[in-house]
């Protein structure tokens, strides 16, 4: 594929000899809204700090635009940002000095700064809390000043880990609106969830990984079209290829079983 801003080549991990990801080989377009999905062990997390340069491959290889993630970090790392499903943040930097911080880290000039902070500030409704400490921000906000954080230095790709997980409807609304519009000019987004809905309402792509393989890759048309179901819906491809559906009539046959009526 050309113009492939994420590359993963034969991309592998082991851990103490167990293989927790298998070869995979993927391209993901410039501007492409990327979603990747798989069970609980799948290796999402795993492939993810691959690409991100803070889990060694085992073998294999992951480019950023072209470099090299584990032969040149620092170039890679000035492209991408991640905000993993648990973001560590400075509890004692209220939510401007942080986003300061970052921009500061990337050499984000002032007044650009200032501009973008405000305007991410404002789609994640903070803007009155910028000024207090993280410490004293919920769950969801935490969550909010991690995105903030990753999309102030404007990255050319953007890695999010389970990124609606602790959002209230409009801010998952309103990074969903964002994503689309960041990716319409140009940005590229790799995003993991378990959120099937989101996957088929934002995604350009999804690819569905199970024990470490990719087992499906596709628009959401190609994946139903190779199913030979047009009308299905992700959660049913993803349930049937991942054997949810098994495990669910097993889970229904026991708890019928536990059942005294
Ligand atoms: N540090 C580790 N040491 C040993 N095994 C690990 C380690 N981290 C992950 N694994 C194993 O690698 C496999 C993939 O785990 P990973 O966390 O990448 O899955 P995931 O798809 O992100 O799962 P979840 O949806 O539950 O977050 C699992 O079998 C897991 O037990």
């Amino acid at each position: 594929m050309e113009d492939a801003s994420i590359k993963l080549t034969n991309l592998a991990k082991s851990y103490r000899g167990q293989d927790a990801v298998h070869n995979l080989n993927v391209d993901v377009k410039k501007g492409e809204l990327f979603g990747f999905l798989g069970p609980n062990g799948a290796g999402k997390t795993t492939t993810i700090k691959m690409l991100t340069g803070l889990l060694e491959p085992t073998s294999g290889s992951a480019h950023i635009n072209d470099v090299d993630i584990w032969k040149n970090p620092i170039e890679a790392k000035k492209k991408i940002a991640y905000v993993p499903d648990q973001p560590n943040l400075y509890p004692k930097l209220t939510g401007w000095d942080y986003l300061e911080f970052i921009a500061s880290v990337f050499q984000v000039p002032q007044e650009k700064f200032q501009s973008k902070a405000k305007e991410l500030l404002q789609i994640f409704s903070l803007t009155e809390q910028a000024n207090d400490l993280i410490e004293s921000y919920s769950h969801g906000m935490k969550q909010k000043i991690a995105i903030c954080g990753a999309l102030v230095h404007e990255p050319e790709v953007l890695f999010l880990d389970e990124p609606t997980v602790g959002l209230d409807p409009k801010s998952a609304r309103s990074l969903k609106n964002l994503l689309r519009e960041l990716c319409d000019n140009g940005m590229t987004a790799f995003v993991s969830t378990h959120i099937l809905e989101i996957a088929e309402q934002m995604c350009d792509r999804v690819g569905i990984i199970l024990d470490g393989k990719i087992i499906a890759l596709g628009t959401m048309d190609e994946l139903r079209s190779s199913g030979g179901n047009l009308d299905q819906s992700l959660e049913d491809i993803f349930l049937e290829l991942t054997g949810g559906e098994d495990h669910q009539a097993l889970i229904s046959e026991i708890t019928d079983q536990g059942d005294p009526k």
